[in-house]
């Protein structure tokens, strides 16, 4: 079996500009990863079946699991002969704007480059990714990066100051075509980009907190009263920055100091059954 972490991204900050003619909406994001991830296992099947094996209830085992997209997309391609049997162990929860299925779906291709022996560059691995999902290219590089076009277009960054990252998914899921329809492009209150982007690259803790902002907040926080309700609970139990990831509902609280983590997600346990305390990642992972 070959094994593949798939880790989940937050987005420190997220803007759209404007919609698209192709029904998308242009963004300008920075996204990081997190020490949170699901678990991808790879092996060759010689009857040239692809099988998917994930035992989270609200992941689909057939064409629809993103993950089975990656390996059919690569197998049409590239005419592979050869199946695969995948297991993905889901850590990261579904639906919450963390891009877990995205992440698979780049864990998937990563994997099969390296036992279909198909000899491909992470570039070459993203823009397959890219007809995928909007999320998957930055998920196939990982690390930090500033995502522009409609999400595909990646531009590297170097990792932020060093963090803890407390995450709290309420139990709800959302549609993130039903948050970008339900989006008021003239209302928008657009975030600093360009600071958050020099606060990572000074490493500059204090600044990043400051620079957060996620445009798609003002349409998940009204559809879902709870979400409002998280971020005023992770700010009242300390963090130092709170902001929802993507598009929701999950909610991720900035700590610089691990004695505080802990006080933020014992807190938070009261409120939500899915809380996490992680480390900030934000570097690239070599390619295997
Ligand atoms: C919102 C974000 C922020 O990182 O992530 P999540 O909240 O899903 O994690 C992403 O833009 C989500 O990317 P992803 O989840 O891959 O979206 P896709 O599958 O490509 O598109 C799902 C639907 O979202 C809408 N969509 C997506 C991306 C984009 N730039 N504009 C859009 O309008 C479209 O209605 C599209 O049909
Ligand atoms: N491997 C997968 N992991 C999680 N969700 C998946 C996967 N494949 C398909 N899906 C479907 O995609 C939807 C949300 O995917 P996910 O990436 O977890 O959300 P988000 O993009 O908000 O982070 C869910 O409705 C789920 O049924």
């Amino acid at each position: 079996m070959y094994y593949v972490k798939a880790p989940a991204k937050i987005n420190l900050t997220l803007d759209v500009l404007h919609k698209r003619p192709d029904g998308y909406h242009e963004v300008e994001m920075i996204m990081t990863t997190v020490d949170l991830a699901d678990r991808i296992g790879l092996e060759v099947r010689e009857d040239g079946a692809i099988h998917i094996l994930s035992v989270d209830r609200f992941v689909p085992n057939d064409h629809r699991n993103l993950a089975y997209q990656a390996a059919k997309i690569l197998k049409d391609i590239y005419r592979v002969k050869k199946g695969v049997s995948i297991t993905i162990e889901k850590n990261i929860p579904v639906a919450a704007g963390l891009a877990g299925g995205s992440s698979d779906a780049a864990a998937t291709l990563k994997g099969l480059n390296v036992i279909w022996e198909l000899g491909l560059s992470l570039d070459e691995l993203a823009e397959i990714g890219s007809k995928i999902g909007s999320d998957v290219p930055f998920c196939v590089y990982g690390g930090t990066a500033l995502a522009t076009g409609r999400g595909e277009k990646i531009q590297e960054l170097p990792s932020p100051a060093n963090c803890w990252i407390v995450l709290a998914k309420p139990t709800l899921g959302v549609s993130t075509a039903d948050i970008y329809g339900n989006l008021k492009i003239n209302e928008i209150e657009h975030p600093n980009t360009a600071l958050m982007i020099e606060s990572i690259q000074q490493k500059d803790f204090d600044l990043m907190c400051s620079s957060v902002g996620n445009v798609l907040e003002d349409v998940t926080l009204k559809l879902y009263p709870e979400v409002a309700g998280l971020k005023d609970q992770m700010k009242k139990f300390g963090a130092d920055a709170v902001l929802m990831s993507g598009s929701g509902p999950t909610v991720f609280g900035i700590v610089d100091h691990e004695t505080r983590v802990q006080r933020i997600y014992n807190g938070l346990r009261g409120f939500c059954d899915e809380v996490y305390a992680v480390r900030l990642m934000g570097d690239r992972e070599p390619l295997a």
